[in-house]
Parts: structure tokens; C-alpha cells; sequence
């Protein structure tokens, strides 16, 4: 089964960064998602309930970053994984987290994460 949902280029202000001055400060973290789902089931009921809600994923990415306030992208990336497996029931995800502007000559620069769930380990799919 390859079937994923998408989410690209979801952009989020938040407090993120190592330096002292970027904790006063926001900037934008751009986040691309892709998520293995049974894209069977949906595509069959036509019921948004047996999808995997791309909005509601979008909205928990949005508040736990601007929660997190990470320092490292790699932690903002890591502990947003394992909330998105653990709420949504997601199985494999490929977790990409950019900070455009952070480095000037650069047009992006970011950590690129991929999990797959235990399966057995309490809450996981
Ligand atoms: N691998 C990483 N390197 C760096 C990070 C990071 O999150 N992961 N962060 C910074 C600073 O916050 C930088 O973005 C400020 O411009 C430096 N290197």
C-alpha cells in the first residue's frame, strides 16, 4: 500500500533558533508533509471521517509548533512527528521542516525526518 495524503509548504510563525536574539523575535518555519494512509476506504464511502483530515493536520502542526518554541529544527521535527503519528494513527511519515532566510545565501535551508510507528508500543498505529 503506497497511498499517502499531502500537506506542502504549510507556513508557520513561531519563536525557533539557538541565538539568543531569536528568541524575541518570530520567523516562518515552511512545513512539507506526507503521510501513509488507506486512501482506499475514503475513496470509496466519500466520507471525510475515514480520511486522513489534511486540515486537522494542518491545524495540530500550526499549535504545536507555536507551542514547542523550539531551539533546533531537528526537536521541532521530532517531537512534531511523534504527536502526528500518535493523534492522527499515521503509520509512516516523510517530515520536512525549512527556515527560509536563515541562512542568506541559501534559499532555504531545514531537516528532512522520516518515522515509521512501533506497532505494539501503546498508542501507535
Ligand atoms: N542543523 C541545524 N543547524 C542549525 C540550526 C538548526 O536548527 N539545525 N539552527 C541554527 C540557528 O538557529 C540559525 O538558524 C540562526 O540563523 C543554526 N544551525
Amino acid at each position: 500500500m503506497a497511498d499517502s495524503v499531502l500537506i506542502e509548504g504549510l507556513v508557520v510563525e513561531t519563536v525557533v533558533g539557538v541565538y539568543d536574539w531569536e528568541r524575541d523575535v518570530t520567523q516562518a518555519l515552511v512545513v512539507d508533509l506526507e503521510m501513509s494512509w488507506d486512501n482506499r476506504i475514503p475513496g470509496a464511502s466519500d466520507d471525510v471521517t475515514d480520511a486522513l483530515d489534511y486540515a486537522s493536520v494542518s491545524e495540530c502542526v500550526e499549535h504545536c509548533l507555536k507551542e514547542l518554541k523550539p531551539k533546533l529544527l531537528e526537536h521541532g521535527a521530532e517531537v512534531l512527528a511523534e504527536k502526528l503519528q500518535r493523534e492522527f494513527g499515521i503509520g509512516w511519515l516523510r517530515l520536512t521542516l525549512r527556515k527560509p532566510g536563515a541562512v542568506p545565501a541559501a534559499r532555504s535551508v531545514g531537516v528532512c525526518i522520516e518515522r515509521t510507528a512501533c506497532k505494539g508500543v501503546p498508542g501507535n498505529a
